[in-house]
């Protein structure tokens, strides 16, 4: 027998980001489903040290750590997976952005990484973890496969967006609109997951 997932019954959730360009997006996908929410930076609490080896490792972390203020807490553990440069940066997407997170320097050790290399292939991951104040976690993992491109293009989205061209499409996910990101990407994917699971 399993047990059946638990499920977010309203009251305030906490998103447990202090990422802008992801609370922006989560707050969107979220919308219709949590009347309010704050976000990690807002209620000034700590950024835990990410010291998993999984997406699922790290964003189950984040979300314990916040979800000990007394409120539900969602966070996303997120990264870009490289095939060619065997699967960097992955869980260190971040970190490869140093402290003053510059995603053009990012992407431009990323494009190095290429040099040589034919596989352009790349795929987007995201894993979503809501825990409740006593330690009980949900969580589940999306993705988005899709091609790396240089020169960057866009100024929508944040991170390694416009290097990113996802399948089927002709522009990244900084050229794209993003609604349209929000129709397509891991984060979306990973939501209807999370919605499934626990907002329905
Ligand atoms: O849709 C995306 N479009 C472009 N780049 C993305 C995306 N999703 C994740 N990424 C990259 C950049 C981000 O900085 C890193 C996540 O690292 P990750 O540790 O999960 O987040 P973070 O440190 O920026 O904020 P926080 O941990 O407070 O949620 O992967
Ligand atoms: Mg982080």
């Amino acid at each position: 027998m399993t047990t059946p997932p638990r499920r977010f019954t309203g009251g305030t959730l906490v998103i447990a980001s202090h990422n802008k360009g992801k609370v922006r997006e989560i707050a969107a996908l979220l919308g219709p489903y949590a009347a309010s929410f704050v976000s990690a930076g807002e209620l000034g609490l700590p950024e835990p040290e990410e010291t998993g080896t999984t997406f699922i490792a790290n964003a189950e972390l984040k979300a314990l750590a916040a979800a000990k203020a007394g409120h539900v807490a969602l966070a996303d553990d997120s990264g870009m997976v490289v095939p060619a440069l065997n699967g960097d940066p992955g869980i260190y997407s971040a970190r490869w952005a140093g402290p003053e997170k510059d995603f053009q320097m990012a992407m431009g050790k990323v494009e190095d990484g290429l040099k040589g290399q034919t596989d352009r292939s790349a795929w987007f991951v995201c894993a979503l973890s809501l825990a409740w104040p006593d330690g009980h976690v949900e969580t589940v993992e999306g993705r988005c496969p899709g091609t790396l491109v240089w020169p960057p293009r866009g100024a929508h989205g944040f991170g390694y967006d416009p290097m990113f061209k996802p399948d089927g499409h002709d522009i990244t996910f900084g050229e794209m609109d993003p609604a349209r990101k929000h129709e397509m990407s891991h984060r979306a994917d990973a939501f209807r997951q999370l919605v499934e699971r626990c907002f329905k």
